[in-house]
């Protein structure tokens, strides 16, 4: 059989940890080719000066929206959010494929995600945006024209959720998460001082990923469902766990329900014991452990994922790789 066809990708945002991660991995696909990685702040340093771990030589530069284009099938934005809705929109205008790392795609309703984050530049985008959670949207991924990658939270809520969804009758997740999650710019609560040897609930009663999780655990069946959902931030540069207890409305096979749901997965791992951290570490999976609580019959679902990865750049790659029609885990497994 012939090679696939190779495609040309763009990072904008390299310079941060999750445009760097996908540079990396967009540079390792035996498909993608990497014509070019931008930053505004780090304009002439080479990636692999900026993070010696990432052996990638190239240079980075000042995004030039037509030269940077030229040529170019895709792009994978890593902007924050707010800043990456008009980038996407002119790429989008230049017929790139884009994969949006940042918030700014994810929520369905404009006025929802202007009450949690900030105006929205290129509303008109919204419609077209497909969810980047391949387990959920596999089908509208293949051939999608721009996806938002989900929060790193969301994906591990969701894959430890969505075969409950429509019997939740309550959820309570708490979070633990390594302090890359919170990008390159250190600052007073993620300075190594106020991070080693301590763990602090952060966004209590209001974080950014609320909306998106009862989003999609209501895209997936649950009525009525607001999450309880708190995350805490631990001296551990990548990683996340959530813990999960859900309380059922009404009896189910739960353990053939996420068998139904995984059986076929090649990156969600349903796991004999409780999973940490370490065990997904530079991979693109999400490992589960589902426990029914025999005394009062709430479901305990313990999700794993490293967030760089799964949570944002591996999973970047596997939406491309359906985007793009190659093979879902080339690259990345
Ligand atoms: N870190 C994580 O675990 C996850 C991150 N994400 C999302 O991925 C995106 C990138 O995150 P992360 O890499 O952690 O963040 P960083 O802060 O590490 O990097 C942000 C990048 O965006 C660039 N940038 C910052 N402000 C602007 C702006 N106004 N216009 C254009 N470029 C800008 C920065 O580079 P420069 O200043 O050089 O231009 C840098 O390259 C964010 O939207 C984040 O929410 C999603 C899931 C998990
Ligand atoms: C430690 C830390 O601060 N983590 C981030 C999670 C980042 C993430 O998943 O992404 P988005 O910002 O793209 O939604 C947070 O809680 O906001």
């Amino acid at each position: 059989m012939a090679e696939p066809a190779l495609s040309r990708v763009l990072v904008a945002g390299a310079s941060g940890y999750a445009g760097a991660l996908a540079a990396v991995l967009v540079d390792g696909h035996p498909y993608l080719e990497l014509s070019g990685v931008t930053s505004r702040s780090y304009t002439g340093q080479r990636l692999d000066e900026l993070f010696p771990h990432h052996r990638v030589p190239m240079v980075l530069e000042e995004l030039d929206l037509d030269r940077h284009t030229e040529g170019v099938d895709a792009a994978i934005v890593a902007y924050p959010h707010g800043a990456a809705a008009q980038t996407v929109a002119a790429l989008r205008e230049r017929g790139l494929k884009v994969v949006d790392l940042s918030a700014d795609f994810r929520l369905r309703d404009r006025a929802t995600y202007e009450e949690w984050y900030v105006d929205h530049t290129a509303p008109e985008l919204l419609d077209g945006a497909v969810y980047g959670l391949p387990e959920r949207y596999r089908a509208e991924l293949r051939g999608a024209e721009l996806v938002a990658n989900p929060g790193c939270f969301p994906t591990a809520a969701i894959l430890a959720l969505a075969p409950l969804a429509g019997h939740l009758a309550d959820v309570v997740i708490d979070a633990k998460t390594g302090v890359s999650g919170a990008g390159r710019g250190a600052t007073d609560k993620t300075h190594f001082v106020s991070v080693t040897e301590n763990v602090t609930p952060y966004g209590v009663g209001r974080h950014r990923h609320m909306p998106e999780i009862d989003q999609e655990l209501a895209a997936a069946g649950a009525t009525g469902l607001v999450a309880t959902f708190t995350p805490h931030l631990l001296p551990l540069d990548q990683g996340e766990l959530l813990s999960c207890y859900a309380t059922l409305r009404e009896p189910m096979d739960v353990h053939g329900a996420f068998e139904a749901a995984y059986a076929h997965e090649p990156f969600v791992e349903l796991v004999d014991r409780p999973p940490g951290v370490r065990d997904v570490r530079g991979t693109n999976l999400c490992r589960l452990h589902v426990h029914v609580d025999p005394r009062t019959h709430k479901v305990f679902v313990f999700a794993a994922i490293d967030n760089l990865w799964k949570g944002t750049s591996s999973q970047a790659i596997q939406n491309l790789n359906l985007m793009l029609g190659y093979e879902e885990t080339t690259g990345i497994s």
